[in-house]
Parts: C-alpha cells; structure tokens; sequence
C-alpha cells in the first residue's frame, strides 16, 4: 500500500541544499534523543511507540464502550479542551459527510456534538436546550481532570442527563477518558461508577488523540480505530529511518527550522477540502504548544482553500514575506462528481464540461503553488493517497513525530506548555477561587490604577 509523501522540492529556491544537508546529523541526533529519553521533557514520550503498543484487547475494550453508547444515545457530547477534544473533532469531521447532522437518518450512528472547548453561555444555552428532548450520553476528557471549560460544561451535562434519563441510565451512558488516580474528572468516575479509560500519564494531551482520548469518541461515531491505528503503526515504521531523505518526518521538521532561521516565521496548513478543518486546528495546537516558548517558535495558522483564497490569498501573495505554506493534499475523493454541460452556456462554464470537480480543484491547487512559490512562499506539499482512517493515522503520526524533532532541533521542551497558566491563573484571580486570595487581591488592586 503507499504511504503519505512529503514533497519539499518548492522550498529549494528558499534555502541551501547544502544546509538542508547538515540536519541529517542534527536529526539523526534529535531521533535518538527521543529513544534514548535523554531530552527535554523526557517524561512524556509514551506517544513515541504508542500506536505499535495498542493492543487488541485495548481496542475490543473502546469498541465494546463505544457500542453502550451507540446503542443508547442519538446524542453523544464529547466534552473536552485542546489536546482532549481537537484528535477526535479532526478525525471525525474529516470522514464524516459533510451534511450528516443535518439528516434525519444516520445509519444508527449518534451525532456527534462537542462541548467543554468555551465558556460561552449562549453555547451551553443552546445546546443543553437542543439535548432536551434527545436521548444523550457524555464522553468527559481531561487529563487534569480540573480543566475549568470541561468542568463547568460536563457538570451541567451531568445533572441533564441524570435528570432526563434518570440515574441509572445516566451511569450507563457517561464515560469518563482521563488520568488513573489524580483530578476530580477520576474522583467523580469512581464515586459515580462511570465506565472509565486512562490517558497514560506519559502522553501529552496534544499527543494523546491515538490513546482513548481520541479512539473512544471516534469509534462512537461509527470509524474504524484499528484502521487508524494500523496508520499510524505504518508511520511508526516509516519514520524511524534515519537517513533525512527517507523519513518524512524528519525532512519535515529539517526543512521547516531551516525556512524559520531564513526569516519565515509562519507556516500556514493548507487544505483543499474544508473537511480537514479541524485537522489544521488539530495541528496548530500540537505545533502551537510544542513550539511556541522561550520566545522562540513558528507561528502555526492555516487557512481552508479555495475559500480562504478569497479571504487572505492577497496577503498569502504579497504581504510580508515572513511565511511558508505545507499542503496536505487529497489525491483522490471519496466521491465522483462530473460538472455538466450547458446547451446555453449562459456562466460561460463550458469549458469545464464534463471535468471532475476534483479536476478544477487540483489545478486551483497547482496554480495557487505556482503563485504562491512566484510570490515568495515556500512551499511544502504531503500528498494523502486519500481520505480515510489509515491515512489519517499515518498523518497524524507524521506530525507527531515531526514535532518531536522539530521542537528538539529548536532547542525547547516540546513536550511541555507553562505559558497556558498565565490566563488560568488570572481568571482564577478575578473569580476569587479559593487559594487564589493573594492573586485576587493583587489584580483587583492592579485593575483599580
Ligand atoms: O486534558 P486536560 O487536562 O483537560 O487539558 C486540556 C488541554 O489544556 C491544556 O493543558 C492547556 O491548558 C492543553 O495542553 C491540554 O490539551
């Protein structure tokens, strides 16, 4: 079967070859890093061999706790943050039909809803008004198990459902994903005999998308998790070469720390089906947390195009000179849609008569590279054989890995993110919560200068 491809041949105007080629040391010496766990946040590297650690027995377990709540629920809430709700949103957006909420018939899959990732009163209004009269259960994500977005809507949730669906059935129909002993997402599992699963303590939230934190939701919605899996076990193997030129991974990260030392400090993820949204704010988190410190890092954004060519292309083209994109590019649909002719030909479309749409969509695709690349913009290119559980498993490894050499090529913890805090703490601060007397004090004290 083939594998996901990297092309980097449209940044070679942008930097040396020569550079390119003194990382095969670099890299080679940030993969062992990893292995050994001789770096940087050395106590969280359970993703590193996570996928060919998953047993079958593991994946029974998720799929025997996902059929409970297919069985019971036309609802399922995903309740959870960042690295706790971003995997499962990607994959599941990425291989469901982009119309599915909206028909009546999901062939006994539930719909998935996400909730725990805002603080918005209109949203929880909304939502907790549109699950009255829905048979729902609830998915609670967190690792801490004290994340405040997730708390606060996972206890409304909670009594909701218990309300609804009496007492009994609201056991059946919650599931608890968070850490073995520690946080109140565990003690209230526990108390309430909740059917629970572990995030290994040694796996980062925004790595964790491959551990029930992403499986369980996924597997919920009706997608196959030993596909993903067999992905990402694919791209364990693939990306374990250390020679530069055959890990995709490790080219990756070489090619995009030598583009940031050449001044281009954003990189923008591009897509071409808008059904990988949420897999670029899947990405964002992981690069965006991993890289982002000791005021170093590349900023990580992304756009959905065409779209988004309508929207930010004129700044994309000839804005500050400060960028570079990677595509991750479909090579073919899932589906096949012929543009028709028209006797009249009053759009003047003739021309396209008879294409795939994919056709147009591949050359607006190609002529966007050209322009872009003519502009300035460096351009990375991973081609996806196409749209299913295994590629996504195999992309999702590929960044991960990436990542992991990336963030150790840049000299950071890549597996940490102390500057989260800074907001918690104030609003924590501004919401008197107890323990916070003393912070409270100072920033009310700063809030009245
Ligand atoms: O799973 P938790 O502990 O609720 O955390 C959710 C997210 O919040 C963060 O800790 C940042 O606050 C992320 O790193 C994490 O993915």
């Amino acid at each position: 079967m083939e594998n996901i491809k990297l092309n980097i041949e449209k940044t070679l105007d942008f930097i040396a070859k020569d550079k390119l080629a003194s990382y095969e040391e670099k890299v080679r010496a940030c993969m062992e890093t990893l292995e050994k766990g001789t770096g940087l946040g050395n106590d969280f590297l359970g993703w590193l061999h996570l996928p060919s650690s998953i047993t079958k027995e593991h994946l029974a377990d998720l799929k025997a706790a996902a059929q409970t709540l297919r069985e019971n629920c036309e609802v399922v809430v995903v309740a959870g943050i960042g690295g706790s709700y971003l995997g499962a949103r990607a994959v599941i957006e990425a291989l469901s039909d982009s119309f599915a909420w909206l028909k009546e018939k999901k062939a006994g899959n539930p719909t998935i809803i996400f909730a725990g990732h805002n603080i918005s009163e209109d949203y929880l209004y909304e939502l907790t008004t549109f699950l009255k009269d829905k048979k729902f259960g609830v998915i609670n994500i967190s690792k801490s198990g004290t994340t405040t977005e997730t708390a606060l809507a996972f206890r409304l949730l909670k009594k909701q459902c218990e309300e609804q669906r009496g007492k009994e059935t609201a056991r059946k129909v919650i599931v608890a994903v968070t850490d073995a002993k520690k946080g109140a997402a565990r003690t209230t599992a526990d108390k309430e005999g909740y059917t629970s699963f572990i995030i290994p303590d040694n796996v980062g939230g925004r790595f964790s998308v491959l551990t029930p934190v992403g499986l369980l939701p996924i597997a919920v919605a009706g997608y196959d998790i030993e596909k993903l899996v067999a992905g990402a076990c694919e791209m364990e193997k693939v990306c374990a070469n250390g020679n530069l030129h055959e890990n995709p991974s490790a080219l990756y990260a070489a090619t995009r720390n030598e583009l940031y030392r050449e001044g281009k400090k954003i990189e923008i993820l591009v897509n071409f089906h808008p059904k990988l949204h949420y897999f670029m704010e899947w990405w964002k988190q992981l690069f965006g947390e991993s890289e982002g410190k000791d005021h170093k890092g590349i900023y990580p954004s992304s756009v959905d195009f065409t779209t988004d060519l309508h929207s930010m292309g004129q700044w994309i083209q000839q804005g500050e000179r400060s960028i570079f994109e990677t595509v991750v590019s479909i090579e073919t649909p899932n589906h096949e849609l012929h543009f028709p002719s028209d006797e009249e030909n009053l759009d003047g479309l003739n021309f396209l008569a008879g294409k795939r749409i994919d056709e147009v969509n591949k050359m607006a695709e190609l002529g966007t590279q050209l322009a872009h690349v003519d502009g300035g913009v460096p351009n990375l290119h991973v081609s996806v054989p196409t749209l299913n559980e295994y590629y996504l498993g195999e992309l999702i490894y590929f960044f991960e890995k990436a990542c992991g050499i990336s963030g150790y090529l840049l000299e950071v913890n890549p597996f940490n993110q102390p500057g989260v805090e800074a907001y918690k703490k104030n609003m924590f601060a501004l919401l008197n919560k107890p323990g916070y007397e003393k912070e409270s004090e100072a920033i009310q004290a700063r809030l009245k200068k």
